[in-house]
């Protein structure tokens, strides 16, 4: 029976106590393997000067979790150089982020042969291979140099921007040109999966009868949207339960009969943060019958806490955030709690159903699992309200409900948290009913079902295992090199 092999940077290894070190992707990768056999290879998250030349594995449920360390010069070069001070800023738009030096992207194609040869090395003939997102890009054509004609299918969970933007990466036809070698590659939104087809084009490639089928050199690629969803009822369900705990409760009590608006994000500059600060500051200004009556809690986990532009990010905010409470706050209220802490998914999922408002403003985000999970965990009877910037690719799914923002617009933001904070209960509830349909419709399960019929060649049956597989227990999420441990109870 062929199995599915899974390839990413990061991988959500069960731990005992069901806490795991992961992100939006680990979440959504693991639904994808869930009632699969099969394997999911990538990073341990460790550094070692002398990694061991077989990776570790954990057999948890019919799957094979496979991890190996990376050297310092690995991490440096790979993960803190190329892939994301390079290839993050320039597909999220932001070119003048972008530090390009040929010694990480040599570093970027060393640790993608290593990972090659290492999953090389467990490839059985009629196995089917997905690689997820921007540190692998070019994995599949070091498998087909070794031989491997397997299916393999590639994942980009940031977004891909026009092919005008994507000529000022250095030799991108090594990195995104080399993503030819996939059968299939799949983007977040229509709107990502078009800018490629544009850059293919560029590249020679020539669409057929299908527009989304591409002939370049010799091979035949396929490019298709699958917008990555949530676990909706179970997260719903998550809510619900959080929402009666003391925990939840004495959150809530804090607020004083205050209205909460929360925001919760990576401390990444693609999550416009500041933008959003700004914007709430704007509203305190001009609408100053707010003041005292609403509290912004804002949490944000740091995340790749080597990369400069990071480190620099995390100053700003702080500053920003006092400046904030300086300005508005009281000796009883503090506008603004800003929290670098990474919380457990319970707990989310409660302080999501306690809030009146979720403001997700982006400049750029492939998907934004958090917008989706705040809808997705409200009281239906009497549900919040979410902000969410045009720039996010959840907007494709969510503009029905969702009240749409452009995050350069300070005064538009201000306005919309207004207009939020105000709604009526008919408005609100209509609104959520419209995400919650969408939501429902496309969750996680049919993200990596559609996803892994596209890969399949025709007439053959997807991957699935003999025996439905229990779901592996992933709890607590944290952030890699910015993880500093998980607060919040896991069951709440
Ligand atoms: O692994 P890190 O460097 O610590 O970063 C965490 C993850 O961030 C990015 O997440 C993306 O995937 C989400 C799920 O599809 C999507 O909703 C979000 O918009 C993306 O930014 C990154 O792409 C992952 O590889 C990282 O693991
Ligand atoms: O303290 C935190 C902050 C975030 N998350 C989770 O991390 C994921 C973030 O995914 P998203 O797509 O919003 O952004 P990413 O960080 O992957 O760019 C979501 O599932 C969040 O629930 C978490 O478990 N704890």
């Amino acid at each position: 029976m062929s199995r599915l092999i899974v390839v990413s940077n990061r991988v959500a290894v069960p731990q005992a106590g069901g806490k795991a070190a992961a992100g939006g992707l680990a979440v959504a990768v693991n639904a994808a393997l869930k009632d699969r056999s099969g394997v999911w290879f990538g990073w341990s998250g460790r550094i070692t000067e002398e990694p061991s030349d077989r990776p570790v594995v954990t057999n948890r449920n019919r799957i094979k979790y496979a991890v190996i360390d990376l050297k310092e010069a690995d991490f440096q070069e790979y993960y803190n150089g190329f892939a994301n001070r390079v290839l993050w800023p320039i597909l999220h738009y932001r070119v003048d982020l972008a530090e390009f030096q040929r010694a990480d992207l040599s570093g970027y194609v060393r640790v993608n042969r290593l990972f090659a040869e290492h999953v090389s090395k467990i490839i059985q003939p009629d196995d089917v291979i997905w690689v997820h997102d921007y540190h692998m890009m070019p994995l599949a054509k070091y498998l087909r140099e070794r031989g491997h004609a397997n299916r393999i299918g590639f994942f980009l969970h940031i977004p891909m921007p026009p092919p005008e933007l994507i000529a000022a990466l250095p030799r991108h036809g090594e990195i995104l040109g080399s993503l030819a070698h996939y059968d299939l590659v799949g983007f977040q939104t229509e709107s990502d999966r078009d800018n490629f087809g544009r850059y293919l084009s560029t590249r020679g490639g020539q669409a057929g009868a299908d527009p989304n089928i591409f002939d370049i050199a010799g091979r035949q690629v396929r490019i298709g949207a699958f917008p990555v969803g949530i676990e909706t009822e179970a997260f719903a369900r998550r809510a619900r339960h959080a929402g009666r705990t003391n925990y939840v409760r004495g959150f809530r009590r804090s607020l004083a009969g205050r209205k909460l608006i929360i925001g919760v994000d990576r401390l990444d500059y693609s999550k416009g943060i500041p933008h959003r600060l700004e914007a709430y500051e704007a509203l305190l200004r001009t609408s100053p019958e707010w003041q005292d009556r609403v509290t912004f809690a804002q949490i944000t986990p740091k995340s790749r806490i080597e990369v400069p532009e990071y480190i620099e990010m995390d100053r700003f905010l702080s500053h920003k955030a006092g400046q904030i409470n300086g300005t508005f706050g009281d000796v009883s209220w503090t506008p603004l709690r800003y929290v670098n802490k990474t919380y457990s998914r319970s707990a989310l999922a409660g302080f999501y159903r306690a809030a009146d408002v979720a403001m997700v403003t982006p400049l750029r985000d492939g998907m934004n699992l958090v917008a989706k999970e705040f809808a997705a965990a409200q009281d239906p009877e009497n549900p919040g309200v979410l902000v969410l910037s045009q720039f996010a690719g959840a907007a494709a799914e969510l503009s029905g409900g969702a009240l749409m923002v452009n995050p350069h617009e300070t005064e538009g933001m201000a306005a919309a948290l207004k207009r939020a904070l105000d709604m009526p209960l008919d408005e609100r509830r209509e609104r959520h009913e419209r995400m919650m349909a969408v939501l429902l419709r496309q969750d996680i399960d049919q993200w990596a079902e559609s996803f892994i019929e596209a890969l399949m060649p025709p007439a053959v049956k997807p991957v699935t295992a003999a025996i439905p597989l229990p779901r592996p227990v992933l709890q607590g999420v944290g952030y890699g090199s910015g993880w500093h441990g998980v607060h919040g109870p896991d069951r709440l």
